[in-house]
């Protein structure tokens, strides 16, 4: 089957302007995606994440390496008639509503009638928007814009999104709906390529992820594997009483080369518990 995604040792220079070094933002980068799998690019600030997305969109030409989309070389335009696009900091024009803006995209993609309209329905009721449709963006909050800008994304049916930070700045709950937007897609087999220095996020919805460290691709593969400590097992009890945890540990003792780690209770993510907080509370009258 064609990879949806195929970058193949991209490098990116960036000459100096004026004075100064040029700059390798992308170094030797190769990664490929599978039709229908969510890959995660993670990395700290400034390490390449969005010059990979961008010279996968043919926004920036590589120094050296390939990109393709379905086969299709990323320079050439046709190549992006499948992909969908959510910017780090999308710009909307502000006097628009959230159904103006669907619309807006969806005529520059051809639709007209009564096709624009069912799909402008559609892609406001999947973001969560049909209530805020005839707000004006300027009145939308960032959790909000990010959603419209989703939305805006899946007008024309892409196979592959792109998702260069489609979190950023948005609190909990509203990252929470994002993610689950992401799963949604996942189950329709739309092929989602995001960056992210959110690592609770990606952790939650990729199938594989990257790191990526000055520009260098550091560590690659599925999630399960990357996370999984090779040499220990987790053993997560109920209701254990004390005597019994006291047994687990002599038996260890009595184990040559085994070694408890740690016991007690295990803890949930300050994000997990954040979502638990807020969301039963919101629920309350
Ligand atoms: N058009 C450009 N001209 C010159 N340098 C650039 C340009 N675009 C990006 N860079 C530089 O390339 C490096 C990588 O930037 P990039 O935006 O790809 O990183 P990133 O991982 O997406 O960062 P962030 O998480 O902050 O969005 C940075 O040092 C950045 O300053």
């Amino acid at each position: 089957m064609e990879p949806a995604v195929e970058i193949q040792h991209l490098v990116k220079v960036f000459q100096p302007q004026l004075r100064g070094r040029a700059l390798k933002a992308v170094d030797d980068v190769s990664i490929t995606i599978a039709p229908g799998e969510v890959y995660g690019l993670i990395g700290p600030n400034g390490s390449g994440k969005s010059t990979t997305m961008k010279a996968l969109l043919g926004l920036v030409a590589p120094t050296s390496g390939t990109c393709r989309i379905f086969g299709a070389d990323s320079l050439a335009v046709d190549s992006r008639e499948q992909v969908g696009f959510l910017p780090e900091n999308p710009y909307f024009y502000k006097h628009l509503t959230g159904a103006e803006t669907l619309a807006f995209y969806g005529k520059l993609c051809g639709l007209r009638g009564r096709a624009l309209k069912e799909r402008t329905d559609e892609l406001l009721e999947l973001v969560d928007l049909t209530a805020a449709r005839d707000r004006r963006l300027g009145g939308y909050s960032k959790g909000m814009l990010q959603r419209i800008g989703l939305a805006q994304a899946l007008v024309q049916e892409p196979r592959l999104l792109i998702l260069d930070e489609p979190t950023a700045g948005v609190d909990p709950i509203g990252s929470r709906q994002i993610r689950d937007l992401i799963l949604a897609l996942r189950e329709r087999q739309i092929t989602v390529f995001l960056c992210s220095h959110l690592l609770e996020q990606v952790q939650e919805v990729c199938d594989r992820v990257g790191i990526i460290f000055r520009g260098k691709m550091v560590r690659e593969g599925r999630l399960d594997e990357l996370l999984a400590i090779e040499d220990q097992t987790e053993v997560v009890l109920r209701n254990a009483p004390p005597e019994m945890l006291e047994r687990i540990a002599a038996l260890v003792g009595e184990t040559e080369g085994a070694e408890l780690v740690r016991s007690g209770r295990p803890r949930t993510t300050l994000e997990r518990l954040f979502l638990r907080e807020t969301t039963t509370r919101r629920d309350e009258p």
